[in-house]
Formats: structure tokens, sequence, C-alpha cells
């Protein structure tokens, strides 16, 4: 039985890390585990521009302790009124990593997003033409259409025709939780990819009901059944480089989760490799977390590897029940269970 794993360092390629107190209590968890991370623009408001993003750049750097080493590689979020100009600018400076497009409403902070595809079709050129990636919340917003059938909709609905139209555009399917997501991610060329959250390798859709209402289970897109969490860790773990590390951590205030009206998020970011490894573990994979944590991002984004490494360590790990205090007081995933892993440096 391996007992000790050392990766390259690796990265979180979909994080929030808000803003304020909560970006100053959350900042350090993810410093902690990963080199990079793409942050979400997902705040109130959005990060539409470049000047905005540097901004919060600054305040991500401050909010970290001496010495930290961590790189936030900003987003700009996609409204229908997006300026291809300001966005290319963005990229071309280094100050852009990629473009956020949530569909209007689809999730936490995306009343701004984009209401039609064809209102940014310029913006996707544009980003084609420049190799920005482009990264994806793909639910459909209809609500007709059933919540734990909207990730599969928005494949055939949007995903199928965003690819067809614009087949060198760089796209990552971003927190995929379903069979199709990971088949049609699969089947699709080199310039399409996914990232996978702890969460929807761990729980299927049960984990919302256990024993009563669980809203620290809850985040968009839902956990589905049994059949997509096995499809999607099947993915996870298939040394695919079109399959990697994102951990969607995405903390709101516990009033805000336990609530008439919960917020959807998992804050996964304080144990997300020991979470991950685990998954890996019992998946007789071990030797493939590496590509999925530390190397297929970086190929993707086109960016080198991270120097360094870090170690993980087969030794029991209990995740607090509750992490900080006062108003950025935050229950984690995991909370009160057991991780047989511990990363030790
Ligand atoms: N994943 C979530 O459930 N929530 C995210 C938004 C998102 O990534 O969709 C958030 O910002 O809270
Ligand atoms: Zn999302
Ligand atoms: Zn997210």
């Amino acid at each position: 039985m391996t007992q000790r794993l050392t990766l390259r360092r690796p990265d979180d390629w979909h994080v929030h890390l808000r803003d304020g107190p909560m970006l100053a209590a959350v900042a350090g968890y993810t410093a902690r585990q990963f080199a990079r991370a793409i942050v979400m623009p997902n705040l109130s408001p959005p990060i539409t521009t470049v000047a905005a993003a540097e901004t919060y750049r600054d305040r991500i750097l401050a909010a970290l302790p001496e010495g930290h080493g961590f790189t936030p590689l900003m987003t700009c979020y996609l409204t229908d009124d997006a300026d291809p100009q300001e966005i290319v600018r963005g990229f071309e400076a280094g100050v852009f990593a990629a473009c956020k497009l949530y569909p209007a409403n689809a999730t936490t902070n995306s009343a701004h997003g984009v209401t039609d595809l064809r209102a940014i079709r310029p913006v996707l050129e544009a980003m084609q033409r420049a190799g920005m990636p482009l990264l994806i919340h793909g639910e459909v917003t209809d609500v007709t259409v059933d919540i734990f059938d909207r990730e599969a909709v928005f494949i055939d609905r949007t995903l199928t025709g965003l690819v067809r139209d614009f087949p060198e555009l760089r796209i990552v399917l971003e927190h995929i939780t379903t069979a199709e997501a990971a088949a049609f991610v699969t089947a699709a060329g080199p310039h399409v990819a996914a990232t996978i959250t702890p969460q929807h390798l761990h729980i299927n859709r049960n984990a919302l009901f256990a024993g009563g209402l669980r809203p620290h289970a809850y985040c968009l897109p839902v956990a589905k059944r049994e059949r997509h969490r096995l499809a999607v860790r099947a993915a996870a773990v298939s040394g695919s480089p079109k399959f990697f590390l994102g951990t969607d951590s995405a903390p709101h205030t516990i009033e805000a989760k336990q609530s008439a009206c919960g917020c959807a998020g998992i804050f996964n970011a304080p144990y997300a490799l020991e979470s991950y490894a685990a998954v890996f573990d019992e998946e007789g994979a071990l030797d493939r977390l590496e590509a999925f944590a530390s190397l297929s991002g970086p190929a993707f984004y086109g960016l080198p590897v991270n120097q360094g490494t870090i170690t993980l360590e087969r030794a029991p790990t209990v995740v607090p029940e509750r992490l900080g205090s006062g108003n950025t007081s935050l229950i984690p995933f995991h909370a009160g269970e057991q991780l047989e892993w511990r990363l030790v440096g």
C-alpha cells in the first residue's frame, strides 16, 4: 500500500475566493494547498474589466500570509455587453487568464450573466483568435427543465452548437456532474476539457436528504444519481488530460447556508487534496493523481507546471465540524468525517 505520495505542486482551476472578510478567512486555505488558482469573478458587482481584476488580485494577495508563494489567475465575467477589446487586452496583458460564462441566473451571483449567446459572438470570436479559454457553468436556466437534467440539456441545446461554431475555442466545462458531460468532453477535440470537484466524486444526490435536509451538501450543479457520480469518477481517474482539478470551493456564511432559501456552494478548500486523494486511492489510481492535480491543467492553459512538490501521507485526518469564527465561521466539506490522507508539506 502506498504510504506517501509526492506530487508536483498542484493548482486549483476553479475557486471562489470572495471578497472582504470572507476573502481574508478563506484565501489561506487555498494558498496552502495550491500554487495557483483560477479565481471566479462572480463578486457583487462582478469582475468585468481589467482594472477590476487587477484591484481584486491585489486584495487577494493582501489577504495572504507572508511568503505564501501563491498566484491568483484572474477571470472576466461575461455579460451581454462584454467588450471584446477589453477582454483581449486583459488576456494579452496577463491579467485575465480566461473568461467565465454564466448563463444568466444559473447560479450564485449570475444575475448579470449572459442571456443569449448571440450577444457575445464577437467576444467568442476574439477569444478564439487570441487562444483565450472560455470557462462555462454548463446548466440551462429554463425552469421547465428538471434541475437534475439542466447540465445534460445545456450540452444538447448550447454546448454542442458552441463547439461546432467555434472549433478552435478553448473551452472548459466546469464542475461536471453527469455521465453525459464526461462523455461529451471525452468525445470532443483537444480544445474541450472539464474540471471536477471533490464533492461530485464523493456524493450523489442522496447526500442532500440523508436523514433530513442537508444544506451543506447543496451546490450547483446539484449532485446527481449514483451512476453519474461513477461516470465522473471514472473520468477523473482515467488519466485523460481533458479532466483536471477544480474544487469549486464556494464559501457562504452559515446563516446563508442554513436558511429557508439556502445558497448553493460547498466550502471544500481546507481539505481538498486529502479529499481527492481518497477518491484516487479508492479507485486504485493514486499514480494518476499528479496528472489530474498538477499536470493536465497547466497543459490545457498553456502554462508551465509548478516548481516544487507537495507530499501526502497515509494518515487519518479528522475534518473539523466548523472552521473560523464569527461572521466567517464556515462548515467545510466532510465536516466531522475522517479522511485517510494528510497533506504534510
Ligand atoms: N457552485 C456553487 O454552488 N456555487 C458557486 C457558483 C458556481 O460555481 O456555480 C458560488 O459562487 O457560490
Ligand atoms: Zn458554477
Ligand atoms: Zn464555481
